[in-house]
């Protein structure tokens, strides 16, 4: 698996696979936004296929693909910081990047996320790329959890609006390995007030192998409490 992972980023050669490169230029006047939920050449087959197989479900309109970028639209942090910030307290954060899509292309985290509004569900194929490891051929705990939560996350914002991960529980049953590709599987469980019940399971492609299962709950934010910083 990591030789196949490795000769499909010799393949990405330069630019793709050099530090740095693809990182978005700003500037208020010009601000330019690459969708990364697409495939690119240090996608496997595996995910490839799910990928295929997800957009000819899209064609009715009951899934979506998700677009995915690495910063927030300019106008969107301004509304979120007019929102939920102290005014004393908002700054401009232009160069703050997504932590899942920080990492070079094919070496973190490649994903594209699909949603189901009627069944209230965000599936996300995610290949887990080389950078990712922790004990030795398997992926690390945390980035496991940093794609459930933006997942399960996902599943919230859609039900709720703006959220925060209050709580995320997770059990570890079988490791990952590196360079593999999983779908993570989110179902909304019930929204109560503020309160957003996220459910997930990490699978393998086949689903013969469960790696996780997690609980989320997410609170909507109110308006009428700023964040502090
Ligand atoms: C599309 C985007 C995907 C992105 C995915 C990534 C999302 C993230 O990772 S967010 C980063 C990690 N999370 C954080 O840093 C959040 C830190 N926590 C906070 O800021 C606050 O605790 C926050 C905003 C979650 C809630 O604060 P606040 O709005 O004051 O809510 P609060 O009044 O305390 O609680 C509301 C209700 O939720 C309950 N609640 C809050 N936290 C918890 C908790 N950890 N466990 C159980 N219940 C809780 C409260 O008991 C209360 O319940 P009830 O209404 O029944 O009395």
């Amino acid at each position: 698996m990591l030789r196949t992972c490795a000769k499909r980023l010799r393949t990405l050669g330069s630019p793709l696979g050099q530090p740095g490169a693809q990182r978005r230029s700003f500037s208020s006047e010009k601000f330019i936004h690459k969708d990364y939920a697409l495939p690119n050449p240090s996608w496997s087959k595996d995910l490839r296929l799910l990928f295929d197989q997800f957009m000819k479900k899209c064609e009715d309109g009951s899934w979506k693909r998700l677009p995915s970028y690495r910063q927030n639209f300019p106008e969107k942090i301004q509304e979120f910081q007019t929102l939920y910030l102290d005014s004393s307290l908002a700054k401009g954060e232009q160069h703050a990047q997504q932590f899942p899509r920080s990492l070079d292309v094919g070496l973190g985290f490649e994903y594209v996320m699909f949603c189901n509004d009627v069944e209230r569900k965000v599936l996300c194929f995610l290949q887990v790329g080389p950078h990712l490891q922790g004990t030795p051929g398997f992926v690390h705990g945390g980035a496991i959890a940093t794609m459930i939560d933006s997942t399960t996350g996902m599943c919230a914002f859609r039900a709720g609006g703006i959220v925060m991960t209050a709580n995320l529980n997770i059990n570890f049953r079988s490791p990952i390995p590196l360079c593999s590709v999983v779908v993570v599987d989110s179902q909304l469980d019930k929204v109560e007030g503020r309160k957003v019940f996220v459910s997930c399971n990490v699978r393998s492609v086949d689903k013969k192998t469960l790696h996780s299962e997690a609980t989320g709950l997410f609170i909507k934010l109110d308006p009428d409490k700023s964040l502090k910083k």
